[in-house]
């Protein structure tokens, strides 16, 4: 048996847009002309074909796919699998996904080979094919059916057939007649395939996957063999099988979490199992030492392909992008060791154990055949089987006798036939001897032939004859039983299309409510994050106004106790007891630039802090006293007057004072000192003149001093001002802002609600046609069972339809499941929905509790605007006064005496 290497073929994909638009780098090339690879600087790689990026579809299948589909059709089993690191392009290749939205050029490899297989049939009319097809996944270790997804897991076994070849035991095997039914089938298996998105692939496929094409080739003509001797018809079955795997991937770089995880991992233990064969059978080394088929199920599928008895191509797909470096070289690194694997490709072509295995099959369906018959036969004559109903073994023999009979016949035909014509040449050909002498022999040979043939015919027609009267009778019953119920099965042929049409309708509207029902529930994930968001941003306001409110409480405590420092530390008109001294200088300032005092002068006026101003009253004092001392020596007239009294209990005082010439220290309003009295006290206290300019400065400064304070508490309270403006106008606009939330919300609320009513509704239409289509299947049910009873058709057609209408039952109650389901979910919309009202209802207490609060703050800012007048009064009084002390003083050191 000749060996033959695994072809291995790599194939660079080119960078795809996403990667383009994050400047990947290429690390990975074909050199030109070559059939090798250079990946990074210098590492090179040889191959049996390399395919670069602009390779396109057509040229991977003509290279590599044409010479397998050849091998198949001659007989052999192949394989081609596609392998590398995730999104590298292994399922663009093999042509899986949805291969009917493919472009014709776009179009991989199964869509390609399965055109070429049947043009191939098309092209050979002198041979019989049966074409199967199979599609299996590996998830998670677990085997698929992709055909029959109600196939359990555990029903799906690996075997090893007689041969060696391995097989899956359970998986079903559709028989297709063309092309568009295996594309179809592909599609189906594709739709039912696992895949997902991860960061490294958008439609990531999570499991391998092995689609098989079976041919069972039987050649329609018999020929002599050149010895004479009868060759029996020729019997080949070969299988296609086409795999893509799982991508090996990183999981940090897949950022892969959950279910994905889970995936990742069992696919990348699977293709370490895979790397595990191929080394150790690209290993020189260890080629007689054992091969770890067992450790996953991919390798045990992959036994026959990999060092077995296929022909096989690996497709090593790589990704360009540096990005991928280490995983290309892995890759790359991995397609060198198959390189090394080698197989011995085997024929599947036996005629006589083939002959033996059709015989088997063909005695087998007749079996089947007869047995259905005589089922159905047995109702109208069960008075005759009664007694003669055959066990399973007459019943072969029986088989087996006329299938005999019917080949014998057939030949006889052809060698009477061939006789006939022989006999006729004999005389009308001129032969030599040897020709004669052969032709003689053939004679010879073909009267034993026939003559046996005519003595087992005999010896059978004997028994036969027995039964022929009988069997006669049953065929023609049976003949007319299979007409009956051929009619039946096609009135229920009509009736199952037409339920079938009327389960599409409803799954259409089914589907068609599923997406709906995503879409609410899209759209009340977008409200419910609307709502979250309003709900932040209501705390934040509270947060906000919470600040405010401290700020605002601490800005009236600091107005208030500026208010009582004012109104503690400066004299005051209001409190004219805890005013003890009034200062001269005033009298003497009232007299001499005639001011008209103001009634309420005394009431706003303004101080310097407590220290400041005990200060300012103590030096006062003492400088006061020494003054008055000094005066009470030289002029005993002027009597100054050091009295604690108040402002009103002095005024009429200060009257009498004034009209005896006697000058009292305070100043009165509306009081006038002339010139001559004023030059005459100033005469009587030029002496003091160095106290008193001491007494001006310290005068001066303590009003500097005390504009300076309130200064700088106006412009506190100008800043405090302007930062609850700013807050009053945010709050103005989240105020405004929450008001159009909650005007949205209410509108998403009553429209989730109309939007739920009509769910809601549609979804009751829909029960309520479920129901009714659930009664009319009941009610076909029974007509069927009724009409088998009648009947008693065919079992194997009994049973098909019997298994075709449970699934329909099945579709239909799962139909129904839904529906209810949907119901349920109209039912948590419309609770949603109520809870949006609530929201949106707290919402609106909480803008109104804000509003109160925005009036509260309007109007503690009025009341502070008010202050803040007054304090701007009262600083440019306090200016006004330094102004004129300023003024006062230079003039009176200007006075001539
Ligand atoms: N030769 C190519 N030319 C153009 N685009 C390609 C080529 N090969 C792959 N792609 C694109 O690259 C992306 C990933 O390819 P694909 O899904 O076939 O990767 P994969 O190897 O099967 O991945 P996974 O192992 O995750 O299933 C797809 O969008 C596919 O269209």
């Amino acid at each position: 048996m000749e060996e033959i290497p695994v072809k291995v073929a790599v194939r660079i994909r080119p960078l795809l847009c996403k990667e383009i638009l994050h400047n990947h780098q290429v690390c990975v090339r074909v050199i030109p002309n070559t059939q090798q690879i250079i990946i990074g600087r210098d590492r090179v790689f040889t191959f049996d074909f390399v395919f670069g990026k602009n390779s396109t579809q057509d040229e991977v299948y003509n290279t590599c796919i044409k010479p397998l589909v050849l091998s198949l059709i001659e007989g052999y089993n192949v394989t081609v699998f596609a392998y590398g690191q995730t999104g590298s392009g292994k399922t663009y290749t093999i042509g899986g996904g949805h291969v009917a939205s493919v472009v014709e050029g776009q179009k991989g490899i199964i869509p390609r080979a399965i055109q070429e297989i049947f043009q191939n049939i098309s092209e050979n009319p002198s041979t019989d094919f049966k074409i199967k097809v199979s599609y299996i996944e590996v998830y998670k270790e677990d085997l698929r059916d992709l055909l029959e997804l109600e196939t359990s897991m555990k029903d799906l076994h690996i075997r090893e057939d007689e041969k060696g070849n391995t097989v899956i035991v359970g998986a079903k095997e559709c028989q297709v007649e063309s092309a568009d039914e295996v594309m179809s089938l592909l599609e189906m298996g594709n739709a039912a395939r696992h895949t997902g998105t991860t960061q490294m692939n958008e439609h990531s496929s999570r499991s391998h996957a092995i689609f098989t094409i079976s041919i069972c080739q039987v050649e329609k003509n018999t020929e002599a063999a050149e010895d004479g001797s009868w060759c029996s018809r020729r019997h080949i079955v070969s299988k296609f099988h086409f795999v893509d795997l799982a991508g090996s991937e990183r999981v940090m770089k897949t950022g892969n979490t959950g279910e994905r995880f889970k995936e990742s991992i069992q696919i990348n233990s699977g293709l370490l199992a895979l790397g595990n064969v191929i080394s150790a059978l690209g290993d020189p080394r260890r080629k007689s030492s054992h091969i770890p088929y067992r450790d996953a199920k991919i390798t045990r599928l992959l036994k026959d392909s990999l060092g077995g008895s296929a022909k096989t191509v690996m497709i090593t797909c790589v990704s360009p992008s540096s990005l991928n470096f280490d995983e290309s070289l892995n890759s790359l690194k991995y397609a060198n060791r198959a390189r090394n694997i080698r197989n011995k490709p085997i024929l599947n072509f036996s005629p006589e154990s083939d002959r033996m295995d059709e015989m088997e099959f063909e005695i087998k369906l007749l079996r089947e055949a007869l047995q259905s018959q005589q089922a159905s036969s047995m109702s109208q004559t069960s008075q005759i089987h009664r007694e003669e109903t055959p066990d399973n073994r007459i019943l072969f023999l029986e088989e087996q006798v006329a299938q005999l009979q019917g080949e014998c016949l057939g030949y006889q035909n052809c060698i009477e036939e061939a006789f006939t014509l022989l006999v006729e040449l004999k005389d009308a050909v001129r032969l030599n001897q040897k020709q004669q002498h052969k032709l003689q022999e053939w004679f010879n040979m073909t009267q034993e032939v026939r003559k046996s043939i005519l003595t087992s015919f005999r010896g059978s027609r004997g028994i036969g004859n027995l039964e022929e009267g009988p069997q006669h009778i049953t065929v023609i019953q049976l003949k007319r039983e299979l007409k009956k119920c051929q009619c039946a099965l096609a009135a229920d042929e009509v009736v199952f299309n037409k339920k079938e049409l009327e389960v599409k309708e409803l799954k259409n509207q089914v589907q068609m409510m599923v997406q709906e029902n995503k879409e609410h529930v899209l759209s009340l994930k977008e409200a419910q994050k609307v709502n979250r968001l309003q709900n932040e941003k209501i705390i934040e306001q509270q947060l906000l106004l919470d600040q405010m409110s401290e700020e605002l409480t601490k800005l009236n405590l600091s107005m208030t106790s500026s208010a009582k420092e004012t109104c503690g530390d400066g004299p005051d008109a209001r409190i004219p007891e805890k005013r003890p001294y009034t200062v001269p200088f005033d009298t003497r300032l009232g007299h001499y630039i005639c001011i008209p005092a103001r009634s309420d002068a005394r009431k706003v006026y303004t101080s310097p802090s407590v220290y400041s101003l005990d200060r300012v009253v103590a030096g006062f004092r003492t400088r006061s006293q020494m003054l008055l001392g000094h005066i009470e020596e030289q002029d005993e007239v002027l009597h100054c007057q050091f009295s604690d009294n108040s402002d009103e209990e002095s005024e009429g005082q200060e009257k009498s004072e004034i009209g005896h010439q006697s000058h009292s220290w305070i100043q009165k309003p509306g009081s006038v000192c002339s010139l001559v009295e004023l030059n005459d006290i100033h005469d009587q206290t030029q002496k003091s003149s160095l106290e008193n300019e001491d007494f001006k400065d310290l005068k001066v400064e303590c009003l500097q001093e005390s504009q300076e304070l309130n200064l700088q508490k106006l412009r506190n309270s100008e800043l405090i001002l302007t930062e609850a403006k700013q807050k009053m106008r945010e709050l103005t606009i989240n105020i405004n802002m929450k008001e159009d939330l909650i005007k949205e919300l209410m509108k998403t609320g009553n429209d989730a609600k109309s939007v739920s009513k009509q769910y809601s509704l549609k979804v009751r239409k829909l029960a309520h046609e479920a129901e009714q289509a659930k009664v009319e299947l009941i009610e076909t049910e029974k007509q069927l069972q009724e009409l088998e009873n009648k009947d008693l058709s065919d079992v194997a057609l009994k049973v098909k339809l019997q298994r075709e209408f449970r699934k329909k039952m099945d579709a239909a109650k799962l139909k129904v499941q839904v529906l209810q389901k949907k119901q349920q979910n109209s039912k948590k919309l419309a609770s949603l929905s109520i809870q949006n009202e609530k929201h949106a209802n707290e919402l609106e207490q909480s803008v109104d509790h804000m509003k109160y609060q925005k009036v509260q703050l309007q109007k503690r800012l009025q009341e502070e605007n008010e202050k803040r007048k007054q304090l701007d009064t009262e600083i440019k009084r306090d200016q006004q006064k330094i102004k004129v002390i300023l003024s006062y003083f230079p003039a009176k050191h200007n006075v001539k005496y």
